[in-house]
């Protein structure tokens, strides 16, 4: 990865309170009563069997989703905010984006830009800069000029995130970012979203099937069952053999280590 600094986080992160959130489709309730609370700076992971409703509470918490309850961005809700102060705050990298046709893939990540520039103006040099640092940091740059819908699904999973760290958001709302990812590419964007954190504040919450990746990296975990939460705590108290068995049906033997357990299935 290369060692130039990253982009920085300008205005630092910010601290995310969801309190008795409550959504679902139709008349099928998916989540009940969720509750969680992030400080600045801080990574918390939301972890949970399919279905248990990871997704929906991410676009709840970003207003995509209707829901009951509260969100709170340094204490204050996010009710009735407009979208432009809400797209300052907020960036969100979707499991499974819509990509646009026939759009490079430089110009598909200053799309990230759209909340800190004058609307209808042309990328400004500002725009410009941080566009070419988030692509550097994340590998894009040799890609800047092909359709992004022509990338492969790994190369357009970076360029997702590179969209979300191109509107330097204080609080960084990522599904499954590493789904799609080898093990070096994964490792490389945990370790830069670790350093974003860390040096800038960035908050950072994130749904993350990897159980080993969530308890290396995460420093919380709320773990969600049936759209409640079962647990939530370190990965130390969350990650326990009991409850990946009552929660995903799974044998597993947690392995502690100096950065947090990892989840070794056993046959
Ligand atoms: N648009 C929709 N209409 C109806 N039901 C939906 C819709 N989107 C999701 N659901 C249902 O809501 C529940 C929670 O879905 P959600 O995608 O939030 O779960 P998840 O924990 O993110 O799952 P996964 O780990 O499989 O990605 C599931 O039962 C799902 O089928």
């Amino acid at each position: 990865m290369s060692r130039r600094p990253p982009v920085p986080v300008p205005a630092g992160g910010a601290r995310v309170e969801v309190v008795g959130l409550s959504a679902g489709y139709g008349r099928r309730p998916v989540l009940s009563s969720v509750r969680f609370a992030v400080d600045a700076g801080g990574w918390l992971g939301i972890i949970g069997p399919n279905g248990s409703g990871k997704s929906t509470l991410l676009r709840s918490v970003l207003g995509l989703h209707p829901y009951e309850g509260e969100v709170r961005i340094d204490g204050a809700p996010t009710t009735g905010m407009p979208r432009r102060d809400r797209a300052r705050l907020l960036a969100y990298a979707p499991q499974l984006p819509v990509l646009p046709e026939a759009v490079s893939t430089r110009d598909y990540v200053t799309l990230g830009r759209t909340p800190h520039r004058p609307l209808l103006a042309a990328p400004r040099a500002v725009d410009r800069e941080v566009v070419a640092e988030v692509m550097t940091r994340l590998e894009l740059t040799a890609l800047a000029d092909r359709a992004v819908v022509t990338l492969s699904g790994g190369e357009q999973q970076r360029a997702v995130l590179a969209r979300a760290l191109a509107q330097q958001p204080r609080v960084l709302l990522l599904d499954e970012p590493t789904a799609a990812l080898d093990l070096g590419h994964a490792q490389q964007v945990l370790d830069l979203l670790d350093h974003l954190r860390r040096q800038d504040g960035l908050t950072v919450v994130s749904t993350l099937h990897d159980l080993t990746l969530a308890g290396q990296y995460a420093d919380r975990l709320t773990l969600l069952a049936d759209g409640r939460v079962a647990a939530e705590g370190t990965p130390e108290q969350v990650l326990t053999a009991e409850a990946l068995s009552a929660h995903y049906g799974a044998r597993a033997r947690i392995v502690p280590g100096a950065h947090g357990p990892a989840v070794l299935p056993v046959r």
